[in-house]
């Protein structure tokens, strides 16, 4: 059978959720006070949105081949990502037979270099990456899972991310992790806040449940050590993004630093194998969490994933839904899956990209089957009643 081409490469933008999901409506608990690099300024301490975490927005990237099959996926870089998209990526693509992605990667990464690497660049490289998948799978009218080598597991278990770990465990997920909200410019009052939010937490849940605390980046290495070694005492799994992504030799020294047992994570917002290859060639971290949306796609997950494999590290992404679901059922070294919890309350679970897409399947009891995957691509539509702008044509 003859392989299709590429015909056409589409960005839309689009407002409101979605794979922008800090970008929520006021009084949702991801815009409530979480510590950040930006708690050190007062005005812009008590919501994320103060500082413009929302400005993105959602990136929706549509792959048409020649014989009509059409993929498409959702990441986080708006009218950005959809320049890149339109005015320099689609040349890579548009001609290119679909099946050739790792040479379509190399050029979108290699022609970017000169102003990406990570951060917006490649979180749309990423989003054109998973359309790229999405259309291959819909082609060839298998799971994306199917494409990656095929599942090591019947069902995905999951975490929950949000801020109400004893209401998670009450929905059956294997563990809470809550954001802290009080960074080091609230001096040793805001520490113990911190302490006592987790201790609060740990009584209600009980002594066996994973608690986890989310530190956004916001931390020092001396203030991340004494929030480690005073979370022991509450059983603390592990802590998260305690320092900024270029601190790998604070890292190093905070996994040497934590007590025995508790974890060090992180990696959300780290990309390419490279950013990976430092995280662990300097020992920065236990357990590493590419974002499939921002990291580089499926195509550099795979590599970064082969590396921690390599290392002796799990890989559990962030966030990411389906996107992530079909990587992790692959992987011998990502045994469990984290679940961002957007409904305002963190009090029940809908679709992480509420109101995106169509079809996106959510953990029941903290578990989800893997006939839960069984669709070509990733298995998702894109909503038809958001309101899909195209800011850039080429
Ligand atoms: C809750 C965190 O501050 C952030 O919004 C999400 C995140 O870092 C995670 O899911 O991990
Ligand atoms: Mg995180």
């Amino acid at each position: 059978m003859a392989v299709p081409t590429i015909k056409q490469v589409r960005a839309y933008t689009v407002r409101g959720g979605g794979a922008d999901y800090h970008d929520q409506g006021d009084g949702h608990w991801i815009d409530g006070q979480i510590a950040t690099p930006m708690s050190k300024y007062p005005q812009y301490r008590m919501t994320r949105k103060s500082f413009g975490l929302n400005v993105l927005g959602s990136l929706v990237v549509e792959i048409e081949a020649s014989d009509g099959t059409v993929g498409f996926a959702v990441t986080t870089a708006g009218d950005i990502g959809a320049f890149i998209v339109e005015r320099h990526l689609a040349r890579f693509l548009e001609g290119q037979k679909i099946t050739d992605i790792e040479l379509m990667w190399d050029q979108m990464f290699n022609a970017t270099l000169y102003y990406g690497r990570k951060g917006v660049v490649v979180n749309t490289i990423s989003g054109v990456d998973l359309a790229l998948w999405d259309l291959l799978g819909q082609w060839r009218k298998e799971p994306v899972h199917a494409l990656l080598g095929g599942p090591v597991r019947d069902e995905l278990q999951f975490y929950a991310t949000g801020a109400r770990p004893d209401l998670a465990q009450q929905m059956g997920f294997i563990g809470g992790k809550m954001p802290l909200r009080h960074s080091p410019a609230e001096g040793d009052e805001g520490l113990r806040k911190n302490l006592a939010e987790l201790a609060e937490m740990r009584s209600r849940v009980g002594d066996d449940f994973w608690l986890m605390f989310d530190c956004w980046m916001s931390l020092d290495l001396n203030y991340a050590t004494k929030l480690a070694q005073g979370a022991q005492a509450y059983g603390l799994k592990w802590i998260e993004e305690a320092l900024p992504p270029d601190d790998y030799w604070g890292y190093a020294d905070l996994k040497r630093q934590v007590p025995t047992g508790m974890l060090v994570n992180t990696g959300e917002h780290e990309a390419t194998r490279w950013g990976f290859r430092m995280l662990m060639e300097m020992d920065c971290c236990d357990i590493i969490q590419p974002d499939v949306g921002w990291c580089g796609g499926i195509t550099e997950l795979i590599k970064i994933s082969a590396l921690a494999d390599a290392y002796g590290k799990q890989v559990i992404p962030h966030g990411s839904s389906v996107y992530s679901y079909h990587f992790v059922a692959t992987r011998h070294n990502s045994p469990f899956a984290e679940f961002l919890m957007m409904a305002p309350e963190a009090d029940r679970v809908v679709p992480m990209f509420n109101p995106l897409l169509l079809d996106e399947p959510v953990p029941a009891q903290g578990r989800l089957s893997l006939s839960a995957l069984d669709q070509p691509g990733f298995g998702v539509r894109l909503n038809p009643d958001c309101d899909l702008a195209r800011p850039y044509t080429h």
